[in-house]
């Protein structure tokens, strides 16, 4: 039988019938398929009185009630409530009637005889639209703001950059809904502090589990997310529990997920999409309430393309997708950050450690952080021990570069390596100008915002050349 996609809703499914029978087997239903906060009423004519009370996901009312009619009901709920998807449930396939309840504003129309998963895919049709619409709501109320509303569940993001803050404020839009987050960005940049932010921000009672699947052979893959029974293999002396279990009701953060071998990706697949999981040695399928997050370095489009990743799990995994900007393109956070990790190197040494900072952040300023900021923290905790923790200065940090300065401008490099020569023809301004480009380029391996730091024009600018040059 075809499973529900999506988790149990945040607000509980109103199922409104005068039949009570019908109630409850329509709610045992919902129930084995994970649909399990559902509120009954056997009374249409209090329907209005619980919306008003309670807030709810959407409506399922039967058509024929004494009292008021599903008919009826439609367009009060639908002025009230206008959020509220609204399904009307008919013993009767009445097209006039399908007609009416649809122009008055009804989600949908069910007939009761047709087959249990057309009445649950539309039960979760309705719950999916409604977290679309609080999703956009939320959306269009915090674009007008600058900052987060709850800035306290992005403490542990130093942050001063506005694309931050955007991500921070989609983060907040997102966090009620079930769906799975897909986080790229560079190594190093803080996916996973992300990842724990939307799990904050998501107020789900279970734990953060997170886990790294880089490396994980398939039946690693198995038993360290679906766990094995006692006697299940030669060695397993005790039954272990899953991750996925353990995060239940809470956030299964993923890491590296490019580097999933086809199998475990089949595997990860079933997960997402039927919620159940079988810990291995057992014939019991268990249901999972894990909201499942996961990250990568890798470009997933470029992977998909390549046929290493399956498109059907990439559109699963990419229900919410943040992309997360490398250190170079958000310098303004270095000064911040240079003081966040001092903090750390004082409170792990027990001295208060004299810094330049402003000093260090110009200098670093011409720095292409290959490793973001994990980068930073390990220079800064390095370079604290070069000097003998007291008067850290940029010089302290210049030998530790992984890469060249991309720059002079700092006044650290010394004048200009190379000179340039001419031949007997002179080139061309607009010759001269690719040349420049080109190879501020290549020196950056293609990263626009350092080639454009290195030439000192903007990144722009840099675009603007490769989109007319057809460079990729
Ligand atoms: N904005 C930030 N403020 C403070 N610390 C940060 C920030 N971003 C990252 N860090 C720190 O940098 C280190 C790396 O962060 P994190 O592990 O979240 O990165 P990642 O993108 O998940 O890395 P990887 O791709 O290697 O898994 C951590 O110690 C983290 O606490």
């Amino acid at each position: 039988m075809h499973k529900v996609a999506g988790l149990t809703p945040r607000y509980p499914l109103l199922l409104v019938d005068d039949e009570d029978s019908w109630l409850q087997s329509f709610r045992a239903t919902l129930r084995s398929q994970g649909i399990d906060n559902v509120v009954l009423l056997n009374d249409g004519t209090k329907v209005m009185e619980v919306l008003g009370r309670n807030k709810f996901c959407a409506v399922a009312v039967d058509l024929m009630m004494p009292g008021i009619s599903g008919e009826e009901l439609i367009p009060q709920i639908v002025e009230e409530h206008p959020e509220l998807p609204v399904l009307v449930i008919s013993g009767l396939n009445d097209i006039k009637a399908v007609v009416n309840c649809i122009r008055k504003g009804a989600f949908d129309f069910i007939v009761k005889t047709e087959e249990r998963n057309t009445l649950i895919a539309g039960v979760r049709h309705a719950i999916e639209i409604f977290e679309l619409r609080q999703e956009n709501s939320s959306l269009q109320q915090s674009f007008f703001m600058d900052g987060p509303d709850r800035p306290e569940l992005f403490s542990e993001i130093i942050t001063a950059h506005k694309d931050m803050y955007s991500i921070f404020k989609y983060i907040e839009a997102i966090a009620e809904t079930s769906r799975p987050v897909l986080i790229t960005g560079e190594s190093g940049v803080g996916k996973e502090l992300i990842a724990r932010a939307v799990h904050k921000a998501s107020g789900r009672k279970g734990e953060f589990v997170a886990v790294n699947v880089a490396g994980l052979d398939d039946n690693i893959f198995s038993d360290t997310l679906f766990g094995h029974k006692k006697g299940a293999f030669t060695g397993a002396a005790e039954a272990r529990i899953g991750l996925v279990e353990k995060a239940k009701k809470g956030t299964l953060f993923l890491d590296e997920i490019g580097d999933l071998s086809q199998t475990s990706q089949t595997k990860l697949l079933r997960l997402l999409q039927e919620h159940e999981f079988m810990p291995l040695g057992s014939d019991m399928a268990k249901r999972s309430s894990a909201r499942i997050i996961t990250a990568t370095h890798q470009s997933i489009n470029g992977m998909q393309e390549h046929g290493k990743f399956r498109k059907d799990l990439f559109f699963r995994l990419r229900g919410h997708m943040l992309c997360i900007p490398p250190l170079r393109e958000r310098m303004e956070d270095i000064p911040l950050l240079l003081s966040h990790f001092l903090n750390e190197v004082q409170a792990e040494v027990g001295v208060d450690v004299e810094a330049d900072v402003h000093e260090i952040a110009r200098f670093l300023a011409n720095y292409s952080f290959p490793g973001n900021i994990r980068e930073l923290q390990h220079l800064v905790h390095d370079a604290a021990g070069i000097c003998g923790y007291k008067g850290l200065m940029a010089k302290h940090f210049k030998k530790l570069l992984v890469v060249p300065l991309e720059s002079s401008s700092s006044g650290f490099n010394t004048a200009l390596e190379e000179s340039v020569t001419f031949g007997t023809r002179l080139p061309t301004l607009h010759e001269l100008r690719s040349k420049l480009f080109d190879e501020a380029l290549r020196r950056t391996k293609g990263n626009q915002s350092s080639a454009a730091q290195l030439i000192g024009v903007t990144r722009q600018a840099v675009s603007k050349y490769l989109k007319k040059n057809e460079y990729d």
